[in-house]
């Protein structure tokens, strides 16, 4: 029996979804179905107290069909090989749905980062980069930030890489410092995605963005930037939770403070400008639309049947489950799919590959406009295909992404003209 909440099982269900929907070849599942790579490491670190503890982490490499691969680096205790394969999997799909050079790769390892001191942590870091070194680089595997791990964390990887290969090395990963080569941009580029996908779908609605009500699950980097984006389009954040426990205002949570009270280092169910809720019942409050910036297997069937939202914004990965997505869909509630709505991460991680590899710096504008542009022009490819074959947005998200894999198969010959009656059109 498939294992609902094994985020391995429901990406790969996604792609068959996605191979039906399109009357793909087999093949095109046959090859995407597992990563093409799978490193586990054992990673000792001296502890303060003079004590060697062994961390376990991984990185998995999808597919290299469409450029090197590429994705963020987790530091959670939950990380388990099947979450990290699927998110590479994820990862994939999202940089084909945005047409990006690149294929898809996670890292995760299995630990509670608030638990380490500052330098078991980078030590931790720099010894996850050594034990990677044979499969990754700029041109075979670009790390970036994910859950629980930061500019500053890159920056340190960074380091450690340069130092084993003797020389600098700037594209070999993203979301680093400025000072090392990070683009402007790119912090707030999860949560600017977001934002940008969510007034998108809110026009196609005929809704307003000015004082459209928003709940969001989750407020480390992504949702953070996707609260205060979207404040500054016009719109109310009436909910937010952390880990711990949420917050409720329906007039709207006074954002900026907020995010200073949470960088003094204070939690979100802390803050006294608001009611205290239960951590989930910021999917349950009355809001348009509600915003999943954590972790996966959130929205499930329950849950889901208790939403009254229009719209749900997917910021994380894999925030929904298979029986979450049917009551959404029979609710008609329209649904980003993550691997469109949280894409402005990896987008604008190209583009600090892309500025890396010229040595030649844009300005925040010219990287937030051609977010903007990446974002829209993807957004409406993805809807085009939601209207035109009447399915899921999910589905039609990954009918754009796995069209364009599916013709790379194609030119490399792995599978025949005659299995692609569907084209994927830029
Ligand atoms: N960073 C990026 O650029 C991108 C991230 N993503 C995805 O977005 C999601 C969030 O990532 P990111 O913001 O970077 O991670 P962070 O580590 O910066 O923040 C995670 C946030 O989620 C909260 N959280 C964790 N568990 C729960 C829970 N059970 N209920 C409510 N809140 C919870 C954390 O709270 P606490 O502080 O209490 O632990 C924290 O506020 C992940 O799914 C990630 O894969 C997707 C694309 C790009
Ligand atoms: O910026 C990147 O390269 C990847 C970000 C990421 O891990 C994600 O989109 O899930």
């Amino acid at each position: 029996m498939t294992d609902h909440f094994n985020p391995y099982e429901m990406a790969k269900s996604q792609l068959l979804d996605a191979v039906k929907a399109l009357s793909l070849d087999d093949r095109v599942y046959e090859i995407l179905k597992n990563p093409m790579r799978v490193m586990e490491v054992s990673i000792p670190v001296r502890m303060n107290d003079c004590s060697v503890k062994t961390f376990i982490g991984y990185r998995s490499q999808h597919t290299d069909v469409m450029g090197p691969t590429k994705g963020g680096v987790r530091f959670h205790p939950g990380v388990t090989l099947d979450e990290v394969k699927a998110l590479s999997m994820w990862m994939t799909f999202k940089t084909q749905v945005l047409g990006l050079p690149y294929g898809g790769a996670k890292g995760g390892v299995i630990v509670d980062p608030k638990s380490l001191t500052e330098r078991e942590l980078e030590e931790l870091s720099r010894e996850y980069i050594r034990s990677l070194m044979a499969i990754i680089g700029p041109d075979k595997d670009i790390p970036a930030p994910d859950v629980n791990t930061n500019s500053k964390l890159m920056g340190l990887m960074l380091d450690e890489y340069d130092r084993v290969r003797g020389f600098n090395v700037p594209g070999f990963i993203t979301g680093k410092p400025l000072i090392l080569g990070g683009s402007l941009g790119r912090l707030e580029a999860t949560g600017r995605g977001v934002a940008i996908t969510i007034l998108e779908a809110v026009k196609r609605l005929g809704l307003n963005i000015e004082g459209l009500k928003v709940s969001i699950q989750g407020f480390g980097n992504v949702g953070k930037y996707t609260a205060k984006i979207l404040v500054e389009m016009g719109a109310k954040i009436v909910a937010v939770s952390d880990s711990k426990g949420a917050i409720y205002k329906d007039t709207g949570l006074p954002i900026d403070q907020l995010l200073k009270f949470v960088e003094e280092g204070n939690r979100v169910s802390d803050f006294s400008e608001a009611d205290r809720i239960e951590a989930m019942q910021v999917f349950e409050v009355d809001c348009d639309v509600v915003v999943p910036a954590a972790l996966e297997n959130q929205i499930t069937g329950e849950v889901a049947k208790k939403i009254k939202a229009k719209v749900i914004a997917e910021a994380a990965n894999g925030p929904t489950t298979r029986e979450g997505d049917q009551v959404l869909y029979e609710k008609g509630i329209v649904v980003i799919p993550d691997i469109l709505c949280n894409a402005g991460g990896v987008t604008v991680s190209y583009f600090e590959w892309v500025q890396n590899k010229m040595g030649y710096y844009w300005k925040e504008e010219e990287v937030n406009n051609k977010l903007q542009e990446k974002m829209v022009s993807s957004f409406d490819n993805v809807y085009k295909m939601y209207e035109l074959h009447d399915v899921h947005m999910r589905t039609a998200a990954y009918m754009v992404s796995v069209g364009r894999i599916a013709e790379a198969l194609s030119a490399r010959g792995w599978i025949k003209e005659w299995c692609m009656p569907f084209k994927c059109k830029e």
